[in-house]
């Protein structure tokens, strides 16, 4: 559907350039669900185009997958300092963010005696570290809209 290749094709690639060190991009989109059961599978599908195209304009279509869902990896050789990660989370999720759809990511350079399934995993942790955190941090910002209220019956 977003045109990009898939896992197999990732994993292939991995395989075939073990000899190169690579990093790993894991990202997989924010609050997604939400916007798909407010507006639609159809949105949700041009969401997800429209992340695959962000991504490919970004990292090149020979670099960017669809692991499946709405998750996503690119590969690539640069190093990314602070700055340039903020920047790169709001290039990516340009046509996004209108829907409140973001995106978190993970990094792991694969080296070359490591598996892809390693390096992935690692990049997946990163991740799952990054979203929490952002949620964490969005909870504090505004703790009235996420405060839970208590049942009119609890005890
Ligand atoms: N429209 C559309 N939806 C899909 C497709 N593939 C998976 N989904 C939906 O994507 C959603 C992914 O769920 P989650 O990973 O929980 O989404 P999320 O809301 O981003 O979760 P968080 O990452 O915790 O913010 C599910 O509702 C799937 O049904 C697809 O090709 N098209």
């Amino acid at each position: 559907m977003t045109g990009l290749p898939n896992r197999k094709a990732l994993f292939k690639r991995l395989e075939k350039q073990r000899a190169d060190a690579i990093t790993i991009l894991y990202c997989d989109l924010d609050k997604f669900k939400a916007a798909n059961d407010q507006h639609g599978h159809v949105i949700g599908d041009k969401l997800l185009k429209q992340f695959a195209t962000n991504l490919q304009q970004k990292f090149g279509i020979e670099n960017s997958y669809r692991l499946g869902g709405d998750e996503f990896i690119a590969l690539y050789h640069l190093q990314f300092n602070e700055n340039e990660l903020i920047t790169l989370r709001q290039e990516l999720a340009m046509g996004l963010s209108e829907f409140k759809v973001g995106v978190s990511f993970g990094h792991h350079q694969l080296l070359p005696d490591e598996t892809p399934d390693h390096g992935l995993h690692e990049a997946d942790i990163m991740m799952y570290r990054d979203k929490t955190t952002r949620e964490e941090q969005t909870i504090r910002a505004f703790p009235k809209k996420y405060r839970k209220v208590p049942r009119e019956d609890s005890t």
